[in-house]
């Protein structure tokens, strides 16, 4: 049985922060995905590249080389941590002391870092997105690379045999000057950044309700990274990946808060493990 007090229930509007979550991510992603429709013809999408040509991009957002997705997105994980535990210690040390919360604050992240990890980085071999997109049909074509090597070589069957190579990751495949093709590619971008500012703003609503014209910097800078995240995801939306390939995003990130913030709810054992934000 827990000995923490429980919480006021914060409600928003009557609705509690995970229901409010569960319609504005998948609203998002449809806002964006409607909103590309109106991309003109002379900007085309290229599936290939899972974007538009950069030379007749619709937007500076449809860039990959867009500096939010190359300081921010690219490395979400070094920033959510950050935001988390800037957050994580105002909580501690300025208004609510308990080094049981913090403990348990500091498991619900190794969760979501491990999962992060599996799904993005590496599971054991090629992380979980690569291991999808190759049982899914997906190899990594090299027939650009192995075209100039023939134009090389004047050897059409060594070049040919450079096709495929056991390349089993998206970046080695980018790595290697060949395009991963073929299989189904869960949106990398989608995943990390519903799991981050879902994670931020979960954690942070509680006290937010508490203390709304009184923040503490850390509750700032956890909600700004979240804002920023939401930005980014409705650039996603906007501008890259097929709406099935967001949607997988989508569900992986969903499943991964659900463990984190509903099961604690339904399952008293791990409720002692991860805790619950604001309780
Ligand atoms: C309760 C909080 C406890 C916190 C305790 C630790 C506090 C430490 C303070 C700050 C130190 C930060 C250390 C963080 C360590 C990292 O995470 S470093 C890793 C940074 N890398 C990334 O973030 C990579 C993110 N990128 C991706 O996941 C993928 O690239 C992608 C964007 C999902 C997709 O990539 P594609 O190439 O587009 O396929
Ligand atoms: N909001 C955004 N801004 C810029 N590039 C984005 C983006 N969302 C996705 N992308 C790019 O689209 C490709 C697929 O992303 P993901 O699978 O992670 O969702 C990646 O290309 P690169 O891997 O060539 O950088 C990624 O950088």
């Amino acid at each position: 049985m827990s000995t923490q007090p429980s919480s006021p229930r914060t409600t928003i509007f009557g609705f509690s922060p995970l229901v409010l979550l569960t319609l504005a991510y998948p609203l998002t992603l449809a806002l964006g995905s409607l909103y590309s429709l109106t991309i003109p013809a002379s900007s085309p999408y290229n599936a290939l590249t899972q974007s538009h040509d950069p030379a007749t991009a619709p937007s500076y957002f449809a860039r990959k080389d867009n500096l939010i997705n190359i300081y921010f997105v690219k490395r979400g994980w070094f920033w959510f941590t950050l935001a988390l535990f800037v957050f994580q210690y105002y909580q501690h040390y300025v208004h609510t002391p308990s080094t049981r919360r913090l403990a348990q604050a500091a498991t619900r992240y190794a969760v979501a870092t491990a999962v992060w990890i599996l799904i993005t980085q590496w599971a054991f071999g090629p992380a979980i997105v690569d291991r999808t997109f190759a049982a899914s049909g997906g190899l990594c074509d090299l027939s650009a690379r192995a075209a100039v090597e023939e134009a090389r070589t004047d050897n059409a069957a060594v070049a040919a045999g450079k096709k495929v190579e056991g390349i089993v990751t998206g970046a080695g495949c980018r790595a290697a000057g060949g395009a991963w093709r073929g299989g189904h590619d869960i949106s990398g971008h989608v995943f990390l950044l519903i799991l981050g500012s879902g994670m931020l703003v979960l954690e942070t609503v509680p006290f937010v309700q508490r203390r709304w014209n009184n923040m503490h910097i850390g509750t700032k800078a956890a909600l700004g990274t979240a804002a920023l995240s939401w930005w980014m995801l409705l650039m996603t939306a906007t501008y890259f990946h097929t709406w099935f390939e967001k949607l997988t995003g989508l569900v992986v990130a969903f499943t991964t808060l659900g463990v984190m913030y509903i099961l604690p709810k339904e399952i008293e054992a791990v409720k002692q493990v991860l805790g619950q934000p604001g309780s």
